[in-house]
């Protein structure tokens, strides 16, 4: 996106653990484009990888809300991570910081409350628990609380964070394990949530947009964007998380059974309760870590939408994609991991 839409990049760092074959393809262009491998938990690394830099734009995290990996290692990447970010900004002397937060900083907590179609200023009991939420939570206040601090040469770091919903599109591995379910169980999947409870979604390209728009503006507008926050949306519409899939999966030959949930709430609360049981007791022989559990049922059970205009009104956001757009590129994709699973 930043390649596609910024006339005066001049050079792109790509800083991650994993560098995919992918990154080749973006060296082809006219603009320098730096694939760097590292880890944000190593603060040496992230100073060397964020010297000389204008804007830095903190998207790495470990997304993990199935139990793959420990509390602290969540933490680690998480929340240490973005500790290391902000202070290689200050060593440095980078002056404009982009956080890719969640709407998980809000929502939804662990009492269930329905969050509807709310904005950046809706009160809402923000508590957590999982250790996915609590480290982005906790990274976000970093991120705001560091909005001021001087950097090398004396500066104001300018600093911001961008929360999506759930994002979706290509390269969605839960959307991938869902098509999958899907086939083995003969084309069919199974209504477990009730159609009316509604979940925010956002697709990948304008989240990638979003992102760009921030860094560009922050300079220009720092008093009115520093330290703020923004919900991260488009046109996606509001439907619940498996209607939602359907849009996607339906096209390419998945099928949802029940206009209500097939079984009771409290049967699959306790076949996510005996899911943990399982995780615990198999963890010594093997990583059980399926999509259900008393976590992911309590997200995917609870309304959390957003409607705001504040991205809008404070640096013109408007959806680089339309629904039909977002909708064709992902149904696409799908078909294509179909293709390549024959
Ligand atoms: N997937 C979703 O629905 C949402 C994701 N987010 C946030 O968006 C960001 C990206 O998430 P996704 O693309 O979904 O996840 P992802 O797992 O596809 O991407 C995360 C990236 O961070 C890198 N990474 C992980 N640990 C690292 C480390 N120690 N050092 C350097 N790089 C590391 C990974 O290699 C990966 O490329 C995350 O910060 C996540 O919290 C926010 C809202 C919704
Ligand atoms: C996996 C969940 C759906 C399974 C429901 C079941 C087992 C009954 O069929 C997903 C429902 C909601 C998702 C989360 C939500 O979109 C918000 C998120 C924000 C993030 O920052 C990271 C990802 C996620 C936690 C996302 C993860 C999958 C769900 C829990």
């Amino acid at each position: 996106m930043l390649l596609q839409q910024e006339p005066q990049l001049r050079e792109l760092r790509i800083f991650d653990l994993h560098l995919g074959p992918w990154l080749e393809e973006l060296k082809t262009g006219p603009v320098q484009v730096t694939a760097i491998q590292g880890d944000v938990t190593q603060a040496h690394e992230v100073a060397a990888a964020v010297a000389g830099a204008h804007v830095v734009i903190h998207t790495a995290g470990l997304v993990d809300v199935f139990g793959k990996t420990s509390p602290e290692t969540i933490h680690e990447v998480n929340v240490q991570g973005t500790r290391n970010v902000i202070e290689a900004c200050v060593q440095t002397g980078t002056r404009f910081l982009v956080y890719t937060s969640s709407m998980e900083v809000v929502g939804p907590n662990i009492k269930g409350q329905p969050f509807y179609r709310g904005n950046e200023n809706t009160p809402y009991e923000a508590v957590h628990r999982h250790p996915y939420p609590c480290s982005k939570a906790l990274a976000e206040q970093l991120v705001l609380e560091a909005n001021g601090r001087k950097v090398l040469g004396g500066l104001p770091l300018v600093t911001c964070a961008l929360r999506p919903t759930g994002i979706y599109g290509e390269g969605h591995q839960i959307m991938r394990d869902f098509y999958h379910q899907g086939l083995r169980l003969g084309g069919r999947l199974f209504r477990a949530i009730p159609a009316s409870v509604e979940h925010g979604r956002v697709y990948v390209g304008n989240v990638a947009w979003m992102h760009v728009l921030v860094a560009r503006e922050l300079e220009h507008r720092a008093a009115l964007m520093g330290g703020q926050v923004y919900f991260c949306y488009d046109n996606s519409p509001y439907k619940s998380y498996e209607d939602f899939n359907m849009e996607f999966l339906g096209p390419c030959g998945l099928r949802l059974v029940g206009t209500r949930p097939l079984l009771p709430y409290w049967l699959l609360l306790f076949l996510a309760a005996l899911n943990v049981l399982l995780q615990w007791l198999l963890r010594p022989l093997l990583l059980y870590a399926p999509l259900l559990n008393p976590y992911t049922l309590a997200m995917a059970n609870t309304t959390f939408t957003v409607s705001t205009d504040k991205a809008r009104r404070h640096f013109g956001y408007e959806p680089l994609f339309s629904w039909e757009e977002s909708r064709t590129r992902t149904i696409r994709w799908v078909q294509a991991v179909e293709g390549s699973a024959q």
